[in-house]
């Protein structure tokens, strides 16, 4: 086995500040390893922190302690330890995030958003634009949109430009925040198979799908998210 994310003891608690205070744990000695291509499904109910570690994951979240370790660039580094010039290294090279949300960028064609990951990497332009009308078309984002910016879109439009800039590089690790949700059948169809595709050229994927039909067919490992047991339930 390829390991190529090995997370270990992490442990978060949201401090609410403006709450008098109140501390929230949410993950306590989380463990989780994801191998080059498996895909690995984080279950459990709501509340109980798969958003929340999907973000540690990404370095939008800042664990309290614990490790998040990562191939990068031929080396192991621990994300959760990372300063945040590495962590953007990680982000333009390994780690890509797909979520069902576009953060709209204001005038910027969709065909320029897609491109965008490849671009940074000093792809040639011509390659990109190749890679991002496929997938554009494969996602059945029509093409009288693509040089229009994304931000009058209807929701499902933007969620599959997102999709498309998402995966439009072979990141090493990729992480999946509900990307067919509210698609229809046969866009989700579309994701679906692109998971497939990414997993076969050995991508270590961690997601979450709320759609059982989806969950089943992409996953090959559920990760249970055990509940922080606070003193009073306990
Ligand atoms: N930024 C934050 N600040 C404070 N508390 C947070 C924050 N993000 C999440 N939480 C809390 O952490 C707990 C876990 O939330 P999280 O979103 O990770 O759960 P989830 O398993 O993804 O839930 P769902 O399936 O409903 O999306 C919740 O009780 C939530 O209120």
């Amino acid at each position: 086995m390829n390991t190529q994310l090995r997370v270990e003891k992490l442990c978060k608690t949201f401090l609410l500040h403006n709450q008098s205070g109140v501390a929230l744990p949410v993950l306590h000695d989380a463990n989780l390893e994801v191998s080059a291509g498996e895909c690995v499904v984080l279950h459990g109910r709501s509340g109980s922190g798969k958003s929340t570690l999907l973000r540690a994951l990404y370095g939008n979240y800042q664990a309290n302690s614990g490790h998040i370790w990562l191939q990068h660039a031929g080396e192991w580094i621990d994300m959760a330890q990372a300063p945040a010039r590495q962590i953007l290294a990680i982000r333009r090279d390994t780690v890509g995030w797909v979520s069902q949300f576009l953060r709209v960028i204001p005038r910027v064609p969709t065909l320029e958003i897609v491109m965008q990951p490849l671009l940074e990497r000093g792809v040639e332009r011509a390659f990109c634009e190749k890679r991002a009308k496929e997938l554009l078309t494969r996602l059945n984002v029509p093409q009288r949109l693509w040089s229009l910016a994304p931000s009058t879109f209807s929701g499902g439009e933007q969620q599959r430009v997102n999709i498309a800039r998402g995966f439009i590089a072979d990141y090493p690790v990729l992480l999946l925040d509900e990307p067919t949700a509210s698609l229809d059948s046969a866009n989700s169809a579309a994701v679906v198979e692109l998971i497939e595709q990414a997993r076969a050229r050995g991508a270590a994927i961690v997601g979450i799908f709320h759609d059982e039909a989806v969950r089943a067919r992409v996953a090959d490992r559920l990760h249970v998210m055990q509940p922080v047991q606070t003193g009073a339930e306990a």
